[in-house]
Parts: C-alpha cells; sequence; structure tokens
C-alpha cells in the first residue's frame, strides 16, 4: 500500500464543548457525551489507585464483575433523563433541564444523507430556557401539552445548538404536528448500554474463538505479551516527530498483541497516533480505529485526510464534524455502484406499487406483490453489497467506540485495533472494539481525568477502572512507552505538572517553553500579562462558597475576580477567544456565563467545567477553584487528575484563583498553591474589586 502526504502535522482539532452554546451548564447527557464529557459531580473515589485495586484474571471474571455494574450504570442515567418515575414531573424535569418546553418549528431542511433536519426556538423569548441538552443527544418530539407517557412526534439527534436555537436530525420527518406549540424531551440513550451487554456476551462466548482469540488471554494476564524480534525499520510521513514519538512508533510496531501510549498533555499523542495508523497502513495492516468520543474520531479522519489512504467513518452523520462528511460510511455507499442499482430497484417498485393501487384484477394483483417481494430483497441485497464492499476496500475504519457495534462491521475482522483516548473510555466500551482484532494499541493518560461514571455504587465497584489504567498496572514498561516533549505549555506551567504527576520526565519544546501571553500580536506587556503563573487569594476577602438548588458549589465573590483579570487581559490586547476560565463546578460555570453575558468584551471567552475542558487548550486559562469555608473542606477538588487537567489547558498563562487557607489544608493542593507563590505573581483578590 503506498501512502503518500505532506509531512508536517495537522493543526489541532476546532473545540466542540463550548459550541453547543447551552445556556445553562457545560455538559451534554448521554453515555456518548459522558464518555467525553464529565459531570463533575462524580469521582469521589481516589481514582489513581483503582487500576490496582481491580484486577481480572479471566474474560470470565471480568464478565462477571462488570456485567451487574453496567444494570447499576444504567439505572443511574435513566434516573437523570424525563423518563424515569423519580422525574415523572414535567415541571421536575424542566428545572433539571431535560426538557425544553413551549417550542416552535423555525425551519425544516434535508441534509445529511437523507436526515431531516428541524430548527426550534422558544415561543417565549429569543433565547432558550435553562436546559442541558449537549449535540449528540437523543431526544423526542412531543405537543408541549402531551403528558409524559404520550407517544412521540418523532426521534432524532440534536445535531446544533445555540444560545437561541436547537437544531434536531430526524430519519424521518413527523408528519403533523409541527405547526403546534412542540417540547424536546432528552432521553436516556439505552442502545449503548445494550451494546455494552452484548459485548460481554461475546467476549464470555468468545474466549474459545473469533479474531481476539490470542488477544483476550494476554489482556487478562493469563499470557504475557510477544514481541517481534527484531523492530521494523520505517521512514516517518512526518518529518518533524522527536524522538520519543519515534521510539513509541518503533515499539507499537513490535509489540504482537498489545502497546500502550502514554501521552501526558501536549505531548502529541494524536499525531503520534496518526503517524502508527499510517506506517501500519504502509506495512499491509487493516484497521479499526476507534476513540470515545466522536470528535477524538473525527480528529483522527481530519489529520489522515491529507494522506492517500482509504479511510471511512461509521457514524450517524448528525454526530460528525461537516468537514469530514465526505469520509462518512453513508456518503460512500451513496456513491457506490450497488447503491444505484438498488435505487434503479426502488424506482421500479414505485411504479409497480403505482399499478398495484390500479389493478383491480387479484391474479394481476397477487403476481405485482410476488414481483415486489423479490424487488425488494434485492435492493436490500444491493445496499448490504454497498456497505460491505465500502468496509471491505477501506484502510482503516473509524468510528467510536460504541459505534464499533454497527451492524455494519458484523463479522468484520481487522489486523489492529486502535483507541485513542483510552484512559476516558470504560473498559467495556474498548471490548466492543477490541473483540474485532488480533492486536491492540492504547493511546491516553491514565493521569488526566477517567471516564464519568453516574452510579456510585458502580464506580465503587470499580467500574471506572480504564483498561488502560489495568494493563499499565498489569504490564507496566514492557507494554508503555511515554511521550516525554510536550509541545503546548510555557516550562513553568509544565514543571508543576512534570513534578506531581509525570516524575520529572516531561520537558517543553524550544518553540513553547518560553512563550508569553505579551508575544502574540497586538497583546502589551502588562502587570497582567507578564507573569506566567498568577495566584490570586481570595482569603479574608469575604467571598465564602455558596450551594445553588442542585446542591452543586458557587463563589459569587471569586466569579467576579475571575472576569474582572479576564476583562484586564482584553484590555491589554489578549483576544477573548484566546481566554478560558474553568472550574470543577457546574454551578459556577452558570453564574460565570451570566457574569459573562453582561460583558460585550468578554463574550468569546470560553467557560467550561474542568472535565469539559479535557483535550483542550487556550493562550490564557483562569481557574476558579470555589471552595471556601471555615470547615476547610476542598471535595473533590484534591482529586489529582483533575486539577492536572485544569493547569494543563493553559499555554501562555495560567492565573489560580482560591481561598489559599482553605485549599492549602490538602497535601496535594497546597504544594500547587507554594508552587505557583514560589515561580509566579501572588496578588489579593481585593485588588480586583471593579468589576
Ligand atoms: N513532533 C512535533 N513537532 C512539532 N509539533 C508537534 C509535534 N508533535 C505534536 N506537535 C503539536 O503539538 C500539538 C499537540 O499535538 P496532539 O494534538 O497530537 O497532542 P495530544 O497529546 O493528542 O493532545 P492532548 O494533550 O490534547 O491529548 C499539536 O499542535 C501538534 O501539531
Amino acid at each position: 500500500m503506498e501512502v503518500s502526504g505532506p509531512s508536517s502535522p495537522a493543526p489541532p482539532h476546532p473545540p466542540d464543548t463550548e459550541a453547543s452554546g447551552t445556556a445553562t451548564t457545560a455538559g451534554g447527557g448521554g453515555r456518548d457525551n459522558l464518555e467525553a464529557i464529565r459531570s463533575p459531580v462524580v469521582g469521589k473515589m481516589e481514582r489513581s489507585k483503582r487500576g490496582k485495586a481491580c484486577s481480572y484474571s479471566s474474560a470470565h471474571e471480568f464478565v462477571s464483575a462488570v456485567s451487574p455494574l453496567i444494570d447499576l450504570e444504567k439505572e443511574a442515567e435513566i434516573a437523570t433523563s424525563i423518563g424515569s418515575a423519580a422525574s415523572k414531573s414535567l415541571e421536575l424535569a424542566q428545572k433539571r433541564g431535560s426538557v425544553l418546553p413551549n417550542l416552535k418549528c423555525s425551519d425544516a431542511q434535508t441534509g445529511l444523507m437523507g436526515k431531516t433536519l428541524l430548527e426550534f426556538q422558544s415561543n417565549k423569548g429569543v433565547v432558550l430556557p435553562p436546559h442541558k441538552f449537549g449535540t449528540h443527544d437523543v431526544v423526542v418530539l412531543k405537543q408541549n401539552n402531551a403528558d409524559t407517557s404520550a407517544a412521540p412526534l418523532g426521534q432524532g439527534v440534536v445535531y446544533r445548538l445555540k444560545d437561541s436555537s436547537i437544531v434536531v436530525a430526524f430519519d424521518e420527518i413527523p408528519e403533523d404536528g409541527l405547526n403546534n406549540p412542540l417540547r424536546l424531551e432528552k432521553v436516556a440513550n439505552e442502545v449503548t448500554y445494550r451494546r455494552m451487554k452484548d459485548a460481554l456476551n461475546q467476549l464470555a462466548m468468545d474466549v474459545q474463538k473469533g479474531p481476539a482469540l490470542n488477544l483476550i488471554p494476554v489482556l487478562f494476564g493469563e499470557k504475557q505479551p510477544t514481541f517481534l524480534k527484531q523492530a521494523p525499520q520505517f521512514t516517518p510521513f512526518n518529518k518533524n516527530l522527536d524522538d520519543s514519538q519515534k521510539a513509541a512508533i518503533k515499539k507499537a510496531m513490535t509489540s504482537k498483541e498489545v502497546f500502550l501510549l502514554h501521552g501526558p498533555p501536549g505531548t502529541g499523542k494524536t499525531t503520534t497516533v496518526v503517524e502508527i495508523v499510517l506506517q501500519e497502513v504502509k506495512r499491509g495492516s487493516k484497521i479499526l480505529a476507534c476513540a470515545a468520543s466522536n470528535i477524538a474520531a473525527d480528529n483522527i479522519v481530519e489529520r489522515l485526510s491529507s494522506y492517500k489512504i482509504k479511510v471511512v467513518r461509521v457514524g450517524h452523520p448528525a454526530r460528525l464534524l461537516p468537514q469530514i462528511l465526505d469520509t462518512a460510511l453513508d456518503a460512500q455507499v451513496m456513491r457506490a455502484d450497488n447503491s444505484s442499482l438498488a435505487a434503479d430497484i426502488r424506482k421500479e417498485m414505485k411504479e409497480l406499487n403505482g399499478k398495484l393501487l390500479k389493478t383491480k384484477d387479484r391474479n394481476a394483483k397477487r403476481e405485482i406483490r410476488k414481483e415486489l417481494r423479490t424487488l425488494a430483497k434485492e435492493e436490500k441485497k444491493r445496499q448490504q453489497l454497498a456497505v460491505a464492499d465500502v468496509i471491505k476496500n477501506a484502510d482503516v475504519v473509524l468510528t467510536t467506540l460504541t459505534g464499533a457495534f454497527s451492524r455494519k462491521l458484523d463479522n468484520c475482522s481487522f489486523d489492529l485495533v486502535v483507541i485513542d483516548e483510552a484512559a476516558q473510555a470504560l473498559e467495556v466500551a474498548c471490548w466492543i472494539a477490541l473483540l474485532k482484532g488480533s492486536r491492540c494499541i492504547l493511546a491516553g493518560d491514565h493521569l488526566q481525568l477517567p471516564p464519568t461514571i453516574l452510579s456510585e455504587e458502580a464506580e465503587k465497584k470499580g467500574l471506572g477502572t480504564t483498561l488502560f489504567e489495568r494493563l499499565s498496572h498489569l504490564y507496566g514498561d514492557k507494554i508503555t512507552s511515554m511521550l516525554t516533549v510536550q509541545y503546548r505549555m510555557h516550562d513553568l506551567i509544565m514543571t508543576w505538572s512534570s513534578q506531581e504527576l509525570y516524575q520529572n520526565k516531561i520537558t517543553a519544546h524550544p518553540s513553547v517553553a518560553a512563550h508569553t501571553l505579551y508575544d502574540l500580536g497586538g497583546v502589551n506587556k502588562s502587570s497582567s500579562t507578564e507573569p506566567t503563573l498568577l495566584l490570586i487569594d481570595t482569603t479574608g476577602c469575604d467571598m465564602e462558597e455558596k450551594k445553588d438548588e442542585e446542591e452543586s458549589t458557587l463563589n459569587e465573590g471569586e466569579a467576579e475576580v475571575c472576569m474582572s483579570h479576564a476583562k484586564r487581559l482584553v484590555e491589554t490586547g489578549v483576544s477573548a477567544s484566546d481566554i478560558g476560565i474553568i472550574t470543577p463546578y457546574n454551578a459556577q460555570v452558570v453564574y460565570l456565563k451570566i457574569l459573562r453575558g453582561n460583558e460585550k468584551k468578554l463574550k468569546e471567552v470560553e467557560i467550561s467545567t474542568v472535565d469539559g475542558f479535557q483535550g483542550r487548550e487556550k493562550e490564557a486559562i483562569i481557574i476558579s477553584m470555589v471552595r471556601s469555608n471555615s470547615k476547610r473542606e476542598v471535595g473533590f477538588l484534591s482529586d489529582h487528575r483533575r486539577m492536572n487537567v485544569a493547569v494543563t489547558r493553559a499555554r501562555r498563562q495560567c492565573c489560580l484563583v482560591c481561598d489559599v487557607e482553605t485549599v492549602s489544608t490538602d497535601g496535594f493542593l497546597k504544594r500547587l498553591v507554594e508552587y505557583f507563590e514560589e515561580h509566579g505573581e501572588y496578588s489579593s483578590a481585593s485588588e480586583y474589586n471593579e468589576y
């Protein structure tokens, strides 16, 4: 297979977390979204110990331990959706944000390979009421006055979200009722759970057969991983790769069953994954490449698109980025020969149906029906052949982990399964893909945030332990390579994370090691833009935390200080879209967004939970830590991974806003604050009271 293309890495992917533009919270719903966007109300357990705690000695032991935990998790998700007994009252569901009431259908279009895109706006005002809908959520459409048990007019997938409108992609256009007031309800995505259960059943049966026959015992420690005696030589497509990336690629290509690519923040994990895929295609491997989220799968598709390899993206078109739709399975199937034959057959069937309506003669009717049945069978066969041809001819099939369970991939096997974001995916979700291959490469960082688990009980019993973490404890360096050069952060921002979590092994690439905010075009050097690290202490400033209705914590005074610093940055020339304000608490996100609404200049400042910002970066990051109380409680701030993600989102400046006295009761946070004090600028929040 010949692979060719440019040698420099593609630019990173455009953000999608904030693209939803929801009026209130940062996260979307549904397991699919949860894999990428977490709610911070979970994760109380000391996660770094989980990998050790959860070891399984066989596939059977894993299946019997995890199967009931999937049920618990499903129940927990259903409990948060409209269909549950707990939220039968519409009023409560609205309060929780899982219903958007009183909408009008403002636009209807066809697109996305035959889907109908309906746009809804509020009948009551220009902005949608507060809600927790996210792009890719599964929703149902109902008459506004229908009761909760009423049958929906249709079911679809959220395609686009703005403050003022929501666009939903439906397979079939609802026949009538669109002129009346309507409401949308978010529903639990039960399909995902069914797919995970199916994967477990298959894993239990597959021990004796299937493409993963030799892989399974290695992943459960029953057989040792093996390697090629001689490392293959390769010429990189990407001429900029650093030594740690090249070493990782070599080790990956030497592995015969499993390899872990450990990519700390900004170290080019996806860049390395893309090079591994290209080298493996060149070697003749057929690859299934998956990620926990749609956006990460699309990111790989985009980066592969400039090389001459055959890529097909399997997934619902409403969940794919517009720029990669051309690689979508549905789009490629539509262009296939068998598809045009199927279309001819459908045309013929339409004509026959017309004849059937007009014919009175019973014998003639019988004949037409017989012919229609034959044609229907042929049409289905042609469609299936078209799908099978596209998949058979592809070098790389890309999908999300749960998407790997698509019927369209039934009976397909692959030489290699690559899973990006593996440390953010449930192990059981990984198995959906792994069962289709004989070898696997997992890329991730178990020192950043793991997948969200809604059920506390399932979390305690180990559902959140990722395969990446488990294998990392099982085999360690034997199967792992860590990337050690980072391309995002100023050296001072990186060093805290490297010391605390990566045994001081990370170095900053010279292109970023000393970069500052005032190096950016149009930015002036000032007391706001000069420091790389900035600690704003709210101690003694009368900025106590409080709880909102949903028991999430917020700190209004601290939020004002954050906005005030953002404003100073913008006034010194920093572009608002280069600034991110992140916080562990949902209620603080909501409050910060309200404040942003009052400041035109700050409209483009991105505000999100830390969890929702994983995988993203900004030139300047402001972290609002929120906790400030006389009991000195820090809650889940002390999760090392959450603070690791928070700090390492910043490229040129990281500003920590907190009550130093409260957070210093935790040893880890105390060291963080001391690091900022020692290497950065310290100011009191009282200096920011102009807001
Ligand atoms: N060898 C390299 N030389 C120059 N730039 C690089 C190199 N490797 C990666 N980069 C750049 O570093 C940035 C991060 O790369 P990439 O998106 O692959 O990292 P990642 O580890 O997947 O990121 P994240 O921390 O979000 O998981 C990108 O802008 C990429 O172009």
